[in-house]
């Protein structure tokens, strides 16, 4: 049956009478084509969403289409007519010659617009966005991707795959519990289920979709998805700088401040935000933003260019990388097309990002929901709506159309929620089966099938995230550059604040990049990237533990010196003390081992250096060798008057007279003293031990010295070959 579209025309819903043309567009789940509507010569675009491949279902599409044919505006793309074909759904709506503000970016303006472009665009944009939230719609996917641009400079806001209607229980504006949308232009409240959220999420992802055209990207476009999330709900929220962004006028900044602020109450709305000084000095759209396009090559060429650059880019990449861009992609399909974004799910897999021995495993889970999803989905379409019986399609019941008119839509029936809403698919027993997952607490309505896998999934990043350790997501370095929180924008929910403090701890997560510092000044095993406590010591070191505090850890190992370690290692400068001041933080460590510094003694029999500047050098050696071994013989001569001294001195209780005690207390005291005379034994002991070690390797090296030195003063008694005369 036949659409009316633009003016007065209809559209059949035959699939024959279209002759599709180039690719023009590709998104999270669909791709646009240029097409002619046969009948009447007319270029028109076709949407086709692939209904297995996406995780969609037919309500959504219903809602989409539903509301694209019920719209009215210059400023919104308005769909012609929708049919099933196969398993794709065809939209057919108006063409628009330029496509995407993002295409024009990623082909011509990586840094983004000027600010007389911006300005219309926004404009026309702003104008799409109050119109929708006067009838009652949240678009829910602001962003340069879905403003499209006509040849003759004309505006649209396009794609309606997430966009929600207010009314669904009859409160005009009421907020609303699901979380859909692409998380950099995500407003924090969407990220919160539990606060809710309305159409002023719009106003911030407008606010974002202004930074983008002025940047060419989205602010935090270059972290996955999921540590987005994070950033949108825990950090200051971002804006255009006074003194980085100088070319952009203080009105523009004050406009996308105005947007980007965290209490959604404190946003003004799209009509109020449309009276701002900014918008006021706006030129029409076909003067400021045709030049935009004028010397670029058709649509089509630049979008084959885009995915030429984007595959060229990606195989550039080493294969761990693109594999992590395949799975942000999915996760970004599965958590942006997904109606049922699960906000928990989401930040615990945020909590594993990203070893890269998670990645396969992730990548295999994700594409193994992403199959049982799609498949029910499958299913879903097929109970729900049937099989395609004819060549042409079937034509979509547009409740919009078929159901009610837009009057019926908008009566008091609906505002009261009486009326057959979106979002609400009718079973054949009449009863009214919800298809979102709201999160809020009164009304949690969820699928048996989805809650279930969800479930699993949960279970399934609990036992991950005890194998995982990762470091924080955040780190602050990261936003460095973000300026400070405005006081009226802090209002990261106080709930917020203890869950993240939580996660922190049972995950272990220190610091990815761990300071230098703590890898310096510990006398663990070096510290790996990815470490957390568990990688600081590994297995030997933590067998070693003898104690650890503060910064210091002393290790069994210290006690081996003698015996583990070879004597080829053993430090130089090894009469000094093996404390020494730590360089980073000005404390002092105790470096039981340090690697050498100085080449092996054998390479110097190799230098081609003169035996004249060496000898000095050996000699300096021998001399200090010879020092330390007189050294070492008086201090061994000095131990055992040191001994007596110690109990003269008082450092040992004295014996006390034995006719003022009791056996008892004799027997004590004894055994006491018996104790600290044993410890200083020990502690003597072990000096002498170091001593002796000390003395063995220098005498090692005394002697390796005066073998270089024979060598060098006389190569022939080395077997070295006499030259012979010529
Ligand atoms: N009517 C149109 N005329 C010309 N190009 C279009 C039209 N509609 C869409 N496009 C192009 O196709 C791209 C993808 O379209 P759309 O955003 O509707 O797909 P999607 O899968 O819903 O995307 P996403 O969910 O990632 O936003 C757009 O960014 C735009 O460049």
């Amino acid at each position: 049956m036949p659409r009316m579209g633009g003016g007065q025309k209809s559209y059949s819903a035959n699939s024959s009478d279209y002759k599709l043309l180039e690719e023009v567009g590709y998104g999270a789940s669909a791709t646009v084509y240029r097409a002619i509507y046969i009948p009447f010569n007319e270029v028109v675009a076709i949407k086709c969403l692939d209904l297995d491949r996406c995780n969609i279902n037919l309500d959504d599409i219903r809602r989409e289409a539903q509301t694209m044919s019920l719209i009215d505006h210059p400023n919104v793309i308005k769909a012609y007519c929708s049919f099933v074909v196969d398993h794709n759904l065809w939209v057919v709506m108006p063409f628009m010659a330029e496509g995407s503000c993002l295409h024009l970016m990623k082909i011509h303006y990586s840094d983004g617009f000027d600010e007389p472009a911006i300005c219309s665009i926004l404009k026309e944009t702003l104008k799409a966005l109050d119109y929708l939230h006067q009838q009652g719609h949240i678009h829910r996917d602001v962003k340069a991707g879905n403003i499209l641009l006509d040849s003759n400079g004309v505006i649209k806001l396009a794609d309606f795959g997430v966009s929600a209607c207010m009314f669904e229980t009859g409160d005009r504006r009421r907020a609303r519990n699901t979380f859909v949308g692409t998380p950099c232009w995500m407003a924090p409240e969407v990220l919160q289920p539990e606060s809710g959220y309305n159409f002023k999420a719009d106003i911030w992802s407008f606010g974002i979709t202004a930074l983008e055209l002025a940047h060419g990207h989205a602010p935090f476009s270059k972290f996955s998805p999921m540590k987005v999330l994070l950033m949108t709900i825990q950090h200051a929220p971002p804006g255009l700088d006074y003194d980085r962004d100088k070319k952009f006028s203080k009105l523009f900044k004050e406009m996308i401040a105005m947007c980007l602020v965290k209490d959604q109450t404190k946003r003004p709305t799209a009509e109020k935000l449309l009276k701002h000084s900014f918008f006021k000095n706006a030129k029409p759209p076909e003067h400021s933003v045709k030049h935009l396009f004028t010397d670029l090559p058709p649509l089509w060429q630049r979008v084959k260019a885009i995915q030429l650059k984007d595959a060229a880019q990606l195989a550039l990449k080493k294969m761990p990388s693109a594999e992590q861009e395949a799975l942000s992609q999915s996760e970004y399909q599965r958590g942006v097309s997904a109606w049922n974004f699960d906000i928990d799910d989401l930040k615990a897999q945020a909590l594993l990002l990203r070893d890269d021995d998670d990645i396969q495993e992730a990548k295999d889970e994700d594409a193994s929901n992403k199959t049982s999803t799609s498949n029910k989905e499958k299913d879903k379409h097929r109970s729900t709506w049937g099989e395609s019986s004819t060549g042409g399609g079937v034509l979509l019941p547009l409740e919009g159309q078929e159901n009610t008119n837009q009057d019926e839509f908008f009566s008091s029936d609906y505002l009261k929620g009486k009326g057959k809403i979106p979002g609400v698919i009718v079973e054949p027993s009449g009863q009214e089966k919800p298809i979102f997952k709201t999160n809020g607490i009164s009304n949690d309505i969820v699928s048996p099938v989805i809650e279930k896998d969800r479930q699993a999934k949960i279970k399934a990043h609990t036992i991950r995230s005890r194998q995982t350790q990762s470091g924080p997501l955040v780190p602050n370095a990261v936003l460095g550059h973000s300026p400070p929180e405005r006081g009226e924008n802090e209002n990261v929910a106080a709930s917020e604040k203890p869950k993240i403090e939580v996660r922190k701890a049972p995950s272990f997560s220190g610091p990815l990049m761990l300071p230098n510092r703590a890898s310096a000044n510990s006398l663990s095993a070096p510290i790996k990237s990815s470490g957390g406590f568990r990688d600081t010591l590994d297995e030997k070191s933590k067998a070693n533990l003898v104690q650890i505090k503060g910064r210091f850890s002393v290790t069994s190992e210290n006690f081996d010196l003698v015996k583990d370690i070879p004597l080829t290692s053993f430090p130089r400068r090894s009469q000094g003390s093996p404390l020494r001041k730590s360089a980073s933080v000005g404390e002092w460590v105790f470096e039981p081992k340090q690697a050498p510094t100085n080449p092996p003694i054998k390479e110097y029999g190799s230098t081609s250096l003169p035996a004249s500047a060496i000898m000095p050098h050996l000699q300096n050696l021998l001399q200090q060798t010879t020092l330390q071994q007189e050294l070492i013989a008086s201090l061994l001569n000095s131990l055992q008057p040191n001994e007596a001294d110690a109990t003269q001195n008082g450092k040992l209780p004295p014996l006390p007279h034995g006719s003022e005690m009791n056996g008892t207390i004799a027997e004590t005291s004894a055994s006491h003293r018996e104790r600290l005379l044993l410890i200083k034994v020990s502690e003597l002991q072990a000096r002498m031990m170091n001593l002796t070690y000390e003395l063995t390797a220098e005498k090692l090296k005394y002697m390796q010295l005066q073998q270089q030195l024979n060598s060098l003063s006389n190569p022939e008694q080395n077997g070295e070959p006499r030259e012979e005369c010529a």
